[in-house]
């Protein structure tokens, strides 16, 4: 039985004695806490001691590499695996929690295939005492049209979203979304994303994890990056941007890397440079400010370069997990961050390099 099934099944036999249907109440403390979360899985130690709170109504985003400890957080939060330390949900243990309250869409997730769309969302709908017309769920997921399809002859997309209707088909306060939009085409990952939003707005406290950092960066409140089982910055993604993202900078792409002259040429061409570096295909700059980006091209200009495109970026929460994880793109290897280059002028460059690259 997958993680859905599991803690549907357990969900009927605890509300059966809970048959008025009445619902915690939430209280004063935030809807998840989490206090020194500790899992480990013999050697593996996949939680190293995690503190989180989620307050009611948040869409919380949790991000981090592969094997960072995401899934066994949300399995910990959702009482589908053990954990040590302080866990709370509704100000309840997570194996506690009225699961009418609760819905869960597990990373693995394999429904039986020989049912449709509809079918599927009758029966997780049938778990719970009070369900969704599940019309309207499959509505809300953008599966209206295939509703009537067995689920083995879906797209992989389909069938996430389906998988995501049945996690929503209980109307749930709290929802958890372990990686939702995995395989999802742009259009249906947008029809999710705003699902998430229209839940966010009608109060649903969202529990998001993803490795889409645009996607976390649109929907999330506040953002938890988890590393080698513990979180190191949690904030909402503009904080962690202004604080861990670095620059604005301009990227040239060129045939080949760019000779020293024209890298010191644009270093002193532009005024908030920082750092200029030059890669195997071009030269990147950084601190460049919008208005400065003329001086660029004039400078490339000059000097005799001629590029094939300029792309000028603002830093985004991409960048700071890519700073945070360690992983952060170089483009003189291709990995991990250099701080060698041609620095722009201290006195022209020093605005940017106070509030800039650390
Ligand atoms: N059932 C399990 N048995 C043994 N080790 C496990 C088990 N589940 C997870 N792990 C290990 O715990 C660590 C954290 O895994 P987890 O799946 O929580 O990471 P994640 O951040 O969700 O990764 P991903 O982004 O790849 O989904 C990894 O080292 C993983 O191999």
């Amino acid at each position: 039985m997958n993680e859905t099934a599991a803690a549907s099944a357990s969900a009927v036999g605890e509300t059966d004695s809970e048959a008025d249907g009445d619902r915690t109440p939430t209280g004063p403390e935030p809807v998840v806490v989490g206090e020194g979360v500790r899992k480990s899985y013999g050697d593996v130690v996949a939680l190293d001691g995690v503190d989180i709170a989620v307050e009611p109504g948040e869409v919380f985003g949790l991000i981090g590499p592969n094997g960072a400890g995401k899934t066994t957080l949300v399995r910990a939060l959702t009482g589908t695996t053990a954990a040590e330390g302080d866990l709370r949900v509704f100000g309840v243990p997570p194996r506690d929690v009225d699961p009418q309250r609760i819905g869960l869409l597990p990373q693995s997730f394999g429904p039986p295939e020989r049912l449709t769309a509809t079918e599927l969302v009758d029966y997780y709908g049938g778990l719970y005492d009070e369900a969704r017309d599940t019309e309207s769920v499959l509505r809300d997921v953008g599966m209206a049209d295939d509703a009537d399809a067995w689920y083995e002859t879906l797209s992989g997309g389909q069938q996430r979203r389906t998988c995501v209707a049945t996690a929503i088909v209980n109307d749930p306060d709290l929802l958890f979304l372990d990686e939702p939009t995995t395989g999802i085409d742009p259009a249906g990952r947008r029809s999710i994303h705003r699902l998430i939003e229209r839940l966010a707005d009608g109060g649903t406290t969202v529990f998001l994890t993803s490795h889409a950092m645009d996607e976390v960066e649109r929907l999330a409140d506040r953002v938890a990056l988890l590393r080698d089982g513990g979180v190191v910055a949690v904030g909402p993604p503009d904080e962690l941007i202004a604080e861990h993202g670095g620059e604005p900078r301009l990227e040239v792409s060129l045939d080949e890397s760019a000779p020293d002259a024209v890298v010191e040429a644009v270093a002193a061409a532009v005024s908030s440079a920082r750092l200029v570096e030059s890669s195997a295909d071009g030269l990147r700059i950084r601190g460049v400010r919008p208005e400065a980006i003329g001086d660029a091209v004039d400078a490339l200009d000059a000097a005799g370069v001629d590029f094939e495109s300029l792309a000028w970026s603002v830093p985004s929460l991409e960048d700071v997990y890519l700073r945070l994880t360690g992983e952060e793109y170089s483009p003189r290897d291709g990995g991990r961050e250099e701080t060698d280059g041609v620095e722009g002028p201290p006195n022209k460059g020093a605005e940017a390099a106070d509030g800039g690259d650390r």
